[in-house]
């Protein structure tokens, strides 16, 4: 089964916007929850141009399903995530200026910075995923980290899909074999939406959890939360 979990990175956006508590951020992870999500997906960055540290003490009471919080692994991260307990700590190589993910580890070249991280976040019980690319050999890197999990970084598939969706899945698709033969679980997401969800749930079943943010909380602004979740849940059934 693969589970959603949903970012509420945008619901933070919408609310910083005008300086209030309007939208709640929180009254979001309870919703979510309510309406089916699986998992609440938060990335707090350095800026706070969204979730800000504030909201990750907040979130963390309301969470019924699995709590997963992406981010660079720096020491702030790192000791917040372990006071939270996170269910889940994904490790995203974001420097601080960037608008948004764009890439995954060069896992090689992290490997002893990699290493250490994750061993401290497993050490405190929390599950971890690196945030990679479909790359095969930046795969076996994250397998030799000792990583639970890779997170496939999947915008090239959406900005692919379509122009070829048979085109745009194949790396994946290789890249989530490579993984299982490695001893790793996969996650997936970013940009993943209505239009692409179902076409990789069909051809990767065994994703373990797609973390799904930007496009979900804009379908809601036209369909409702309750929808666009039942709508995004959908996309995760044959
Ligand atoms: C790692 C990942 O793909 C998501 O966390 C994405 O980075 C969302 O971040 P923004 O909501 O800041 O774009
Ligand atoms: N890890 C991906 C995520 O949490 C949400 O990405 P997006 O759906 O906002 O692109």
């Amino acid at each position: 089964m693969t589970r959603l979990s949903v970012n509420i990175n945008k619901i933070a956006t919408l609310r910083n916007s005008r300086g209030g508590e309007i939208p709640s951020v929180k009254d979001a992870a309870v919703n979510c929850q309510k309406f089916g999500a699986q998992g609440i997906t938060i990335h707090p960055r350095p800026d706070e141009r969204h979730i800000t540290r504030k909201d990750v003490y907040e979130i963390k009471p309301l969470i019924t399903t699995e709590f997963n919080i992406e981010g660079y692994p720096g020491e702030d991260f790192l000791k917040m995530v372990a006071e939270v307990k996170a269910d889940q700590a994904t490790l995203v190589p974001d420097t601080h200026n960037q608008l948004t993910s764009d890439h995954g580890w060069d896992t090689w070249n992290n490997l002893s910075f990699l290493k250490e991280v994750i061993a401290r976040l497993q050490e405190n019980g929390i599950r971890t995923s690196i945030f990679v690319d479909p790359d095969p050999e930046a795969i076996e890197g994250a397998a030799e980290t000792g990583t639970d999990r890779i997170e496939l970084y999947t915008e090239p598939y959406a900005r692919l899909y379509p122009l070829g969706r048979d085109k745009a899945i194949a790396p994946f698709i290789e890249a989530a074999k490579f993984a299982k033969n490695a001893g790793l679980k996969v996650n997936a997401g970013h940009d993943l939406s209505l239009e692409n969800l179902n076409y990789m749930y069909k051809n990767i079943p065994t994703i373990a959890e797609v973390s799904i943010g930007h496009a979900l909380i804009a379908d809601s602004l036209y369909l409702g939360l309750e929808t666009t979740i039942q709508k995004y849940l959908d996309c995760l059934k044959k």
